[in-house]
């Protein structure tokens, strides 16, 4: 077996997919694959190599966060050009846009305004040239009261019993952040109050919270900024059926709704009793409203005082993005590096993988954020674009993925990007368990960007009793690239300051890469028209006879669903 023409050692992980100068409206742009073309030649552990204070040099800290992105491919001259390029899309203006309540979400007319909810400074925040503070500061002074009167016994269900359950129904923005949140936040939840989410149309889930809660002590809370989302409605009408069932009397049913949304007239017209609506603004995107009344269950299951902890911290981060120079900001600098991934590296996905089983779902609210916010192709002005735009966003704790997808990250032959998320604190310190999960995340981030080589390969199995072939053959299976790039971004510990910023930070790194590919990252037209063909074919599959809808695979389907419950 000839090795003269085998070089995966060489092998950078990261060659560019399109040989194209993609977002060539930036001058700036135009340089970036001459960088590309330069650090082609080097490797990240290289960059180690020729400059001692790298991990000084690419490390930012910023709201309780320190984000080391030194394992990524990248040198001043790259850094400053990308930074340029974030300059020349005017990121620095549409963030300012942003906090004076412009209305940059155009194609709805909106303001972006979920900073102003974490506004602690002396600022104020307008919309329309009306101060929004005074409202803010209502609904918070409703969810203090509320979250008061639950927790000390002075609300309580119709038979006097104090809430027990609290149910979000909710889906999307109005369960993502809300879930993630309160799962991050499991160390401060109350022990007398249990947690339930009915997100999903499916009746299982429906069936499985409500055998485990009783009527006597649940409260639900009806979360839907529209009021018009088919699967809130819905499950809000199965649950309210079933309470009545259940032997709650019709006129005490408001001892246990309450809802949440900008649309007052129709949560009041599914009979949520007037006093029981907490209203937030149309100046806040569903996916960034955790930190509004939709975010209620947030502090009734915690406190209110921990809900304002998460609130400063995500307040804090937004200083840090608001000052910080573009090379020094920590989510301009995410973005920076994201684009740089996806646009001239070739990357399609990008993992974000905690090292903390508080974070499970954290992935999943950032797939919402990053995806329905980034995943668009006409730009704010109605034009197509010329470029990826938002990367597949994936990922889940870790150690678990090192034993499942971390194979396709150290030798597929994809690059994957990876955020690895590491509170460096247990608030679980049990043996040395947290210790080592510490020592995995760094391992892997080390490991991504070290590989190993048909050298060190050939070592490793001399004097195994292998022959000539098949050594050389097990040796080249046992290459690892390396060269592969990730951000390693650490906490002291997951607070609900830490927390809250952790969120903030992502956002912005969506909103950063938003204006540089040019897109309204805050709309979500593409959702609608799977909606709309919802209802026609839920027609088809309801009705006796039915009128062919377009095409034969979905007819067949139908016909089979039809025959098998009608
Ligand atoms: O809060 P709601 O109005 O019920 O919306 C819930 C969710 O559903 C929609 O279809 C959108 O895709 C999401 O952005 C939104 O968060």
């Amino acid at each position: 077996m000839s090795s003269e023409n085998f070089k995966p050692s060489n092998f950078k992980g990261w060659e560019p997919a399109v040989n194209t100068t993609p977002l060539s409206q930036y001058a700036s742009a135009k340089i970036l694959a001459a960088h590309r073309d330069r650090l082609s030649s080097q490797t990240i552990s290289g960059l180690f190599a020729s400059d001692p204070r790298r991990a000084e040099t690419y490390l930012i800290s910023a709201a309780g966060l320190e984000l080391d992105f030194s394992k990524n491919a990248i040198d001043q001259p790259l850094l400053k050009t990308l930074a340029a390029m974030a300059g020349e899309a005017g990121v620095a203006e549409k963030r300012t846009a942003m906090v004076a309540g412009e209305k940059i979400n155009s194609s709805e007319n909106r303001a972006v305004f979920h900073t102003a909810l974490r506004d602690f400074t002396n600022s104020d925040p307008q919309v329309d040239g009306e101060s929004i503070k005074p409202g803010i500061e209502d609904v918070l002074q409703k969810i203090r009261i509320l979250t008061s009167n639950i927790h000390g016994g002075k609300w309580t269900g119709y038979s006097g019993k104090k809430i027990r359950h609290i149910i979000n129904i909710g889906v999307g923005g109005s369960f993502l952040g809300i879930k993630a949140v309160l799962d991050g936040l499991q160390p401060w939840q109350r022990d007398d109050i249990t947690t339930h989410y009915i997100a999903n149309i499916d009746p299982t889930e429906l069936h499985q919270v409500l055998t485990n809660i009783d009527a006597e002590t649940a409260l639900f809370i009806v979360a839907s900024k529209s009021f018009s989302t088919l699967e809130t409605k819905l499950n809000a009408t199965a649950a309210r059926s079933w309470m009545l069932e259940q032997g709650v009397p019709e006129q005490d049913i408001h001892r246990h709704f309450v809802a949440i949304s900008s649309n007052i007239s129709a949560a009041t017209a599914f009979g949520i009793a007037k006093d029981n609506i907490f209203p937030m603004g149309d100046w806040v995107g569903g996916r960034y409203s955790l930190w509004s009344a939709i975010g209620l269950m947030i502090p009734l299951a915690t406190s209110y005082a921990v809900f304002e902890r998460l609130l400063k911290g995500a307040g804090a981060m937004d200083q840090h993005f608001l000052t910080a120079p573009f090379t020094e900001n920590m989510p301009v600098v995410m973005a920076l590096l994201g684009i740089w991934h996806q646009n001239w590296l070739g990357a399609e996905s990008h993992a974000v993988i905690p090292y903390d089983s508080r974070l499970t779902t954290f992935p999943k609210h950032l797939q919402q954020m990053d995806m329905e916010s980034n995943g668009k192709t006409v730009t704010r002005d109605g034009e197509a674009v010329h470029y990826h735009t938002g990367a597949v966003i994936w990922g889940d704790v870790g150690t678990n993925g090192q034993h499942a997808y971390h194979q396709l990250f150290h030798q597929g032959s994809r690059l994957v990007p990876i955020d690895f998320i590491v509170p460096l604190q247990s608030c679980n310190p049990i043996g040395a368990q947290h210790r080592w999960l510490v020592a995995h995340a760094f391992a892997q981030s080390q490991a991504l960007m070290q590989g190993k080589n048909l050298e060190q390969a050939r070592a490793e199995l001399a004097n195994k009793g292998l022959n000539e072939s098949q050594l050389e053959s097990l040796a080249r299976q046992k290459v690892i690239p390396g060269n592969r790039p990730s951000n390693m971004l650490t906490m002291d510990r997951l607070t609900p300051e830490n927390l809250g910023a952790l969120v903030a930070l992502y956002e912005h790194k969506v909103f950063v890469q938003g204006i540089i590919w040019n897109l309204n990252s805050f709309d979500q037209w593409g959702v609608e028209l799977g909606k709309v063909l919802g209802n026609k074919i839920f027609d088809c599959l309801s009705e006796d006879a039915f009128s062919d809808v377009e095409d034969s695979s979905t007819n067949r389907l139908i016909k089979k669903f039809k025959l098998l419950n009608d």
